[in-house]
């Protein structure tokens, strides 16, 4: 069967969609909870700020006094996390960032704008120091309101939320220690290959070193996914047969298998699972072409091709993407415009995706097409699309790229950024 890539995307999307159960919520405290998904809505408990309160140390003003604050007798200092009395007319009470403002206060004038611009000691205020402030003080200056962040019982974050340091930085704020998420997306992982042996035991002549299992667990947890590792297994159908038989049901989300899907005699997924519901697709995408997607007993089941770089870019194209819209988790990836800086040759009738290094707009190709070439995969930090019907693009021509991996700094390039304006204070 021939598909497109989206027709595949769309198949993997359902395929999970039809295995995943979101509705069995895990609740977390939330210094275990980032990355994942919140299961259900999280209203405010409490507003946010809770009470009225300075943005500024400065002096709190009296509502009557705005229009001519001079010689005001100074009150008593007001530090974070007292209970200030009321503010008489006539007076001006000093007080620090996030501290209430007393009732009867209408403003905050920073200490800078004080004549003196300074604050007084606890002996020169007993001994009745007086302070100017300049004319004209606006109501509300430097005041920050309760709820004007976030009113009690709001919804603070909507379910499908996921949580990064933002998110979870609110959650603390209102007050919230645990949270319901959506449970990890369990998968459990097999590759098989006579030729493919454990990293560390020695190599026989033809053999290699199993690469699948250790980048698309390290994919898949980095993605959020809760993977176990089934130990290594070779090109015998009937072997792999009882392997897919073992698996307890509802033990796992996801069955993912590489290699031994393509046009060889020796294609060990495709010959284990004839007469099942698994359907051998050949995707217009390379690397990444051979696929396998379907059911085994009722498991949902993706085999990917066996190379490593297609194993990954078929990780980044349908899994990831999937796993987004079905988990919620991972967050989507960075798709952005680059500008190529070579001439680039690409087949017509697929979808190829190349390896490259993003920088500073630019792209530049890392290695060649092959999907063998690890090394290169692990110099890129991004993949490069040159889209179905494009048969070759030149140097100074526009690409998508996906970024996979952190985009390096250049030490001068903070010197060109412009100054757009000074920080305002909150
Ligand atoms: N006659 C054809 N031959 C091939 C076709 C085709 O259309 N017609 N497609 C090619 C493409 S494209 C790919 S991709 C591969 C996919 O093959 P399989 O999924 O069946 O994978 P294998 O044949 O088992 O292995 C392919 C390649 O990858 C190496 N490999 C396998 N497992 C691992 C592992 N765990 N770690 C590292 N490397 C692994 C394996 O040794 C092979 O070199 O088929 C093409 N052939
Ligand atoms: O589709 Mo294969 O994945 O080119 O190498």
């Amino acid at each position: 069967m021939r598909r497109t890539v989206a027709e595949h995307q769309a198949a993997v999307a359902g395929l999970l969609r039809s295995g995943y159960d979101a509705g069995r919520p895990e609740v977390l405290p939330l210094a275990d909870a980032l990355g994942r998904t919140l299961a259900e809505d999280v209203r405010a408990p409490v507003s946010l700020p809770p009470f009225d309160n300075s943005q500024m140390d400065g002096y709190a003003v009296h509502a009557a006094d705005l229009a001519d604050p001079c010689a005001l007798v100074v009150a008593e200092a007001i530090p974070a996390g007292s209970v200030p009395p009321a503010l008489e007319r006539g007076t001006a009470a000093p007080i620090m960032t996030g501290a209430m403002l007393p009732p009867g206060a209408a403003a905050v004038v920073p200490i800078e704008r004080a004549d003196p611009p300074r604050f007084y000691s606890a002996a020169e205020r007993a001994g009745g120091a007086t302070v100017t402030l300049p004319r004209g003080v606006e109501a509300g200056l430097f005041v920050r309101r309760a709820g004007s962040d976030i009113p009690e019982g709001e919804t603070a974050l909507p379910a499908g939320t996921f949580l990064g340091p933002a998110q979870l930085g609110l959650l603390a704020g209102c007050g919230v220690g645990r949270v319901p998420v959506r449970p990890r997306f369990r998968v459990l992982l097999l590759s098989t290959g006579d030729e493919v042996a454990e990293p560390g035991a020695p190599l026989a002549p033809g053999t290699i070193y199993d690469a699948n299992t250790t980048l698309l667990e390290a994919a898949l947890r980095d993605a959020g996914a809760d993977v176990t590792r089934h130990r290594l297994l070779g090109d015998d159908p009937a072997v792999l047969r009882d392997a897919f038989a073992a698996i307890p049901s509802g033990s796992t989300d996801l069955v993912l298998s590489t290699g031994g899907i393509s046009q060889g005699a020796y294609e060990v997924v495709k010959q284990a699972l004839t007469g099942s519901s698994v359907e051998f697709s050949s995707v217009a995408l390379q690397p990444g072409g051979p696929q396998a997607c379907g059911t085994i007993s009722g498991v949902p089941f993706l085999g990917f091709p066996g190379n490593p770089v297609s194993a990954l870019v078929s990780f980044e194209m349908f899994l990831r993407p999937a796993l987004s819209r079905v988990a919620g988790s991972p967050a989507p990836r960075l798709v952005l415009d680059a500008v190529l800086v070579e001439d680039v040759r690409s087949p017509e009738a697929k979808h190829q995706v190349r390896r490259g290094l993003y920088r500073n707009g630019e792209v530049a190709l890392v290695g060649g097409p092959g999907s063998h070439l690890l090394h290169a995969l692990a110099a890129s930090n991004c993949l490069v699309h040159l889209p179905e019907g494009v048969g070759s693009l030149a140097e100074g021509d526009s690409v998508e790229v996906t970024l996979i991996g952190p985009v390096p700094q250049d030490p001068f390039a903070a010197q060109d950024v412009p100054v757009t304006g000074l920080p305002v204070p909150d």
